[in-house]
């Protein structure tokens, strides 16, 4: 593993924020309203970047793997990360391609900040790694309209067609969202309605702030 010590910040309390929710329910599209917000004092991890590789696996079999069970994704990976950054050292993370069901050749390098956000469906799901969180959000949205969400998002940016969508939904995306993404939102502090909701922005910008002004969470 990839660690690189930064001076100074490793006596910063780091906050970690975690921010869970379905597929299509507005968890990137709420962070990312954050990350813009706060640019380089926030840093934000992606779970769906630890997703295992499979190049072991032709293309046309990685399409059937379930990737919506928690054991497809390297949490104890992610876990090692989060306890670097909290260290104040930064980190190599890996990249996940979409389009390919795979992980990509490139790594990204991520400096420790005092305040994290690391987004995912499973993130509440592994009990290490929601430990490591200061604060949980679950962000809520209605089953139909997180599946057409997922439809036109996947079809324009993960190369997928509309068959291939329904398919993998019917057997695996929903069944495992019942079982392991659902049953979390007991699990929240604080959960949203839409990723698009104002309040809940400002009651995240102005915690962060008062983080980021006061070091406390
Ligand atoms: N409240 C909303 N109303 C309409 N579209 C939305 C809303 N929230 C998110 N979207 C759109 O739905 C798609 C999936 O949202 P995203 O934030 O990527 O979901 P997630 O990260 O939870 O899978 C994106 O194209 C996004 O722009
Ligand atoms: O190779 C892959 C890896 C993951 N998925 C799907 O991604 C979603 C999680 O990402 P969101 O941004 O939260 O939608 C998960 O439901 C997996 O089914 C994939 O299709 N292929």
């Amino acid at each position: 593993m990839f660690i690189r010590y930064r001076k100074g910040l490793s006596e910063l309390k780091t906050t970690i924020i975690g921010i869970a929710g379905g597929t299509g329910s507005g968890k990137s599209t709420f962070t990312n309203r954050l990350k813009a917000h706060f640019g380089d004092r926030v840093t934000v991890i992606y779970h769906d970047d630890y997703y295992r590789a499979h190049d072991e696996i032709p293309f046309e079999q990685r399409q059937y793997i379930n990737y919506d069970h928690p054991d497809s994704l390297e949490t104890d990976l992610l876990v090692a990360h989060l306890k670097a950054l909290r260290e104040g050292k930064s980190i190599e993370c890996p990249v996940y391609d979409f389009t390919r069901h795979t992980r990509s050749k490139e790594t990204k390098v991520i400096e420790p900040s005092q305040v994290i956000i690391v987004e995912g469906i499973l993130i509440f799901q592994d009990e290490r790694l929601r430990n490591l969180f200061d604060i949980k959000i679950f962000v809520e949205a209605d089953a139909d309209e997180r599946i057409l969400r997922r439809v036109l998002r996947d079809m324009n940016e993960r190369g997928r067609d509309l068959e291939n969508i329904i398919s993998q939904y019917l057997t695996t995306v929903k069944p495992m969202h019942y079982l392991y993404v659902e049953p979390t939102k007991n699990l929240a502090d604080i959960v949203i309605n839409s990723g698009l909701n104002d309040v809940a922005f400002d009651i995240m910008k102005t915690k962060i702030q008062d983080i980021l002004e006061n070091g406390e969470s």
